[in-house]
């Protein structure tokens, strides 16, 4: 990725996308004496609905109840991202950023450090009270929600009351780990890799690593032990890493990025149980439905057409997802 802040210049010379490391790396902890304790009221949360990282942070939040703990602030997605960032339009909901009347990311972010001079990335996690970027990487950030706010949610909500069925239990977590690393390389991060290719040879050198994880998760679901959710009878980790980048697979991957080999709904039966019965569930196991209602079909269609510089965004597949 280029390192200037131009929206569509994704991809290097040689017509590869590849992402950068984020910057800002540090830890809430649950501990009072330490550099960024965990308190109510203190942080917030930036995201775009439409970016899949800053999803997996929404629906944390929402699946440990963190909803009166941490704000949630969300670029406007009809604004245009150009280069100072995701932004505020002015629409109404969306007239200026909250804390500080920020018409832009870029704002936040040298607010946070003037001499930031990388790409002004959602999401963004911030803490009120030092004015500063605690960190905006999301597999970090989703970690820090689910593990250092216990103290401010209701007992049941709690990771530390879950044992073996917590979000990242002792027994599971070198599998969750083994299954991080190639979801986030081949599928994750692997559509982004096809959809801002600039060369043919990119782009068909990732395309298919993204069907064969499609395949090898597909063949995972249909193993004992496997079902309903990635690894047995809870959600873990692994599902809510895994599902921002499928429900947007058919009306966005499929269509703008190109990864049209397969879609869920019609060659991966199980995947598509999987996806849909976290969109449609409401229930406690969801915390009242932290899948579905995270999610804007709509606004993942015009993003990703923006960012792929297309005027024109696609309509289909409709419905945007089918019925469980
Ligand atoms: N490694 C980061 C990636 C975050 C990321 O790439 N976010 C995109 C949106 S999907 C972004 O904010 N892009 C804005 C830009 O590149 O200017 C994470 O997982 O938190």
């Amino acid at each position: 990725m280029s390192n200037s802040n131009d929206t569509h210049n994704f991809s290097e010379k040689d017509g590869q996308f590849r992402r950068k490391p984020s910057v800002f790396r540090n830890f809430i902890s649950s501990d009072p004496d330490s550099e960024f304790p965990a308190e109510k009221d203190r942080y917030a949360l930036y995201i775009h609905i439409g970016c899949p990282w800053a999803h997996r942070t929404n629906i944390v939040r929402s699946l440990k109840g963190l909803e009166d703990v941490i704000q949630l602030i969300s670029w406007d997605t009809s604004a245009v991202h150009e280069g100072k960032g995701w932004a505020m339009s002015g629409a109404p909901g969306f007239e200026k950023e909250p804390l500080y009347g920020f018409t832009n990311a870029r704002q936040l972010y040298e607010k946070a450090d003037p001499r930031y001079e990388g790409r002004y990335l959602v999401p963004t996690l911030w803490d009120k009270k030092k004015e500063t970027i605690v960190s905006n990487e999301s597999s970090e950030i989703i970690r820090m929600l689910y593990t250092e706010f216990d103290a401010f949610i209701p007992q049941h909500l709690r990771e530390s009351s879950k044992g073996t069925k917590s979000l990242f239990p002792a027994h599971l977590r070198k599998d969750i780990e083994a299954m991080n690393d190639w979801v986030y390389n081949d599928l994750n991060n692997g559509v982004y890799k096809c959809g801002f290719a600039t060369s043919q040879a990119a782009y068909e050198e990732h395309v298919y690593p993204v069907f064969a994880a499609l395949d090898r998760l597909e063949s995972h679901l249909s193993q004992p032990g496997h079902t309903p959710y990635l690894f047995g009878d809870h959600i873990t980790e692994a599902d809510i890493r895994l599902y921002p980048t499928l429900i947007r697979f058919d009306v966005a991957y499929f269509t703008i990025f190109k990864c049209n080999l397969k879609m869920v709904r019609y060659e991966y039966p199980k995947l598509h149980e999987w996806l849909r019965r976290l969109y449609w569930d409401e229930s406690e196991v969801t915390n009242g439905g932290a899948f579905g209602k995270t999610v804007d079909f709509q606004a993942f269609k015009n993003g990703y057409s923006h960012a792929t510089k297309s005027k024109v965004v696609p309509v289909g597949p409709l419905p945007d997802i089918l019925p469980l």
